[in-house]
């Protein structure tokens, strides 16, 4: 099928990427009015979390002109309780396994020399989790914190009266919107047990098509109408402005984003499957979205070799530690 080989790039996560392969993607970064001013409250309060935290951007200069990139890390959190058990999870709020640990710390060195300036995960642990040990393994080694903007005590009680300290922070915006897909009366099924009930293929489309949902749940399309709202109107301004952006959330969540950012239709985002802990990354720039797959190490030169910017960025973090 066209789709399956079209995307197959995308689904061979953990392989390596050919950085001459890149498709970049046009894209329009108007913000969507409908829900501006829902948001607009929360938008600024973020901004004034984040204010302060230095946005070190990328620049590149070539003979002609100067722009500027930022990089965009999506993760989908490591192997949880449930999909070791594997139970449809959903909105359940689940830790990590031991090799989910394992797995976001093996994602975190692998994008250990790509910047980061600020975090999004969605309000479940097993996402949270995951951006947290992955940052442990960054060698800019500052410290992400999670801005807790829910009630003015919240606020006033995590102030941090450092500079120097907010300087070496990165912080951490939880969002339920990154959630994964709320799949109903699924949520604490057995897979197979489900699939020997109801079917194999009518649990493959409740799991895998675009607009049908499970009995209760929420269809990757509806999923996909909170979390790319979402990413347009929270991420997608954080990139513009220069910053990198690392989220760490779901499954579904992230085909779905995925699925906007890659332009992809709904017949082939069901063959889109996004393993655990494995780290993609895209490059921002001009309004596109550049899908340079999955990093393989820090050690890996083709990682830096599609960007002048990533490479200088890297060799300055290897002077941080020489000296
Ligand atoms: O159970 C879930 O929440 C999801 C992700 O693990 O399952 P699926 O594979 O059906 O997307």
């Amino acid at each position: 099928m066209a789709a399956a080989v079209k995307y197959q790039p995308t689904r061979l996560l953990g392989h390596v990427f050919a950085p001459g392969s890149s498709r970049s993607f046009g894209r329009s970064l108007s913000m969507p009015s409908a829900s501006r001013n829902t948001h607009h409250h929360k938008l600024n309060l973020i901004h004034a979390s984040i204010s302060h935290v230095d946005p070190t951007p990328l620049s590149i200069s070539d003979d002609s002109s100067t722009e500027t990139e930022s990089t965009l890390i999506l993760i989908r959190h490591g192997e949880s309780l449930w999909n070791e058990k594997n139970l449809f999870t959903g909105c359940c709020d689940v830790p990590l396994t031991m090799r989910g640990v394992e797995e976001a710390i093996e994602a975190g060195k692998r994008i250990s020399y790509i910047p980061v300036d600020v975090i999004f995960t969605s309000k479940l642990i097993r996402a949270q989790m995951t951006a947290m040990l992955a940052m442990t393994q960054h060698h800019r080694k500052k410290v992400p914190i999670i801005i807790h903007n829910e009630s003015e005590q919240a606020k006033t009680w995590t102030q941090v009266y450092s500079e120097k300290t907010t300087k070496q922070s990165i912080p951490v915006i939880t969002a339920w919107q990154l959630n994964e897909r709320m799949y109903g009366e699924l949520q604490g099924l057995n897979k197979e047990e489900t699939a020997e009930r109801y079917g194999k293929e009518k649990v493959y489309e409740w799991r895998r098509s675009f607009d049908i949902p499970p009995p209760q749940g929420e269809s990757l399309e509806m999923c996909s109408q909170r979390a790319v709202a979402y990413f347009k109107d929270f991420i997608e301004p954080q990139l513009r402005s220069g910053k990198h952006v690392l989220v760490a959330a779901h499954g579904n969540s992230l085909r779905s984003i995925i699925m906007y950012l890659e332009k992809l239709n709904s017949q082939e985002v069901t063959n889109l499957e996004l393993s655990t802990g494995i780290p993609l990354l895209y490059i921002y720039k001009e309004g596109n979205f550049i899908s340079r797959g999955s990093p393989v190490g820090p050690t890996e030169a083709g990682v830096y070799a599609f960007s002048q910017s990533l490479a200088v960025y890297r060799e300055q973090l290897d002077e941080m530690s020489h000296n």
